[in-house]
């Protein structure tokens, strides 16, 4: 591992986008500094020590500094961007819930039902699903945490309606898999279940298609996009 520190590696990447790789650019420390979000003073250090290290060179003329970046800052600066490049991309790519089945009082199936969800169901998930919600009780902090963690990731969203006499909640929808099964997990505007539940829906019955049944222990898998909404 080169032995930069991070504020090195963000001086550095300043001096690569100035033009420092191959020409020794015109430098001031506070603008240095600025852009680095540092002061002048740190800044002036991190090049002193960036010369010591042999990562820039540095060339005075009176009261102007240039600064090139050597063929060692270089090669430092390729390997940690490989580091990073197949770190980030090496993300499992998914978020992952466990739990047990549970029983509920039947709801899902009333709501899951209604035309104003199923017409939207079948074109922003391309079917309709099995009317009713598949319950399952989250063991674990982490799958907790994991479903709390989920609201940031962008869904398929089902809007919310009237029927004239009263409002139904928006339902968010995040394709998943359960047990080898095609499903989604949602997400509710109103519902009386804790962060302890989660509900999935599924064009079948994933009961019948796993011969599951209440108190079956399950995995959850929700396919990640490394995108993060901003709400
Ligand atoms: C598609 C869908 C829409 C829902 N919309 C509402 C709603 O508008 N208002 C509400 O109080 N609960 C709503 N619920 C939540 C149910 O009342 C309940 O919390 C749960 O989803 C199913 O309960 P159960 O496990 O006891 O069957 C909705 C549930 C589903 C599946
Ligand atoms: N895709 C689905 C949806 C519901 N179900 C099950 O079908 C039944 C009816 O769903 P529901 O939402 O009305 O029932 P509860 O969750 O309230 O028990 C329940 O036993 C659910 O567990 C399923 O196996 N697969």
């Amino acid at each position: 591992m080169p032995d930069l520190k991070i504020q090195h590696i963000l001086t550095l990447a300043e001096l690569f986008t100035k033009g420092a790789r191959y020409n020794f650019v015109p430098i001031t420390t506070s603008s240095l500094g600025k852009s680095i979000n540092k002061s002048q003073q740190s800044a002036s250090k991190h090049l002193v020590e960036l010369e010591a290290s042999g990562y820039v060179e540095r060339l005075r003329s009176g009261q102007r500094v240039s600064v090139r970046i050597t063929n060692k800052g270089y090669a430092e600066m390729l390997k940690i961007s490989s580091i990073l490049k197949s770190s980030l991309e090496s993300v499992p790519g998914h978020l992952e819930f466990k739990g047990t089945i549970s029983s509920g009082m039947g709801e899902g199936a009333y709501y899951m039902s209604m035309k104003g969800y199923t017409k939207q169901f079948k074109t922003k998930l391309g079917y309709v699903p099995f009317p009713g919600t598949l319950n399952v009780k989250l063991k674990d902090k982490e799958s907790i945490e994991a479903k709390r963690s989920l609201d940031a990731y962008p869904a398929i969203m089902v809007d919310g309606f009237s029927d004239g006499k009263r409002t139904y909640g928006w339902v968010k929808c995040y394709p998943a898999k359960i047990n080898g099964i095609n499903a989604a997990l949602i997400l509710l505007e109103r519902t009386h279940h804790d962060d302890s539940i989660v509900e999935l829906i599924s064009e079948e019955n994933i009961k019948k298609a796993t011969k599951l049944s209440t108190g079956s222990k399950v995995t959850i898998r929700v396919p990640m996009s490394a995108k993060i909404t901003q709400n």
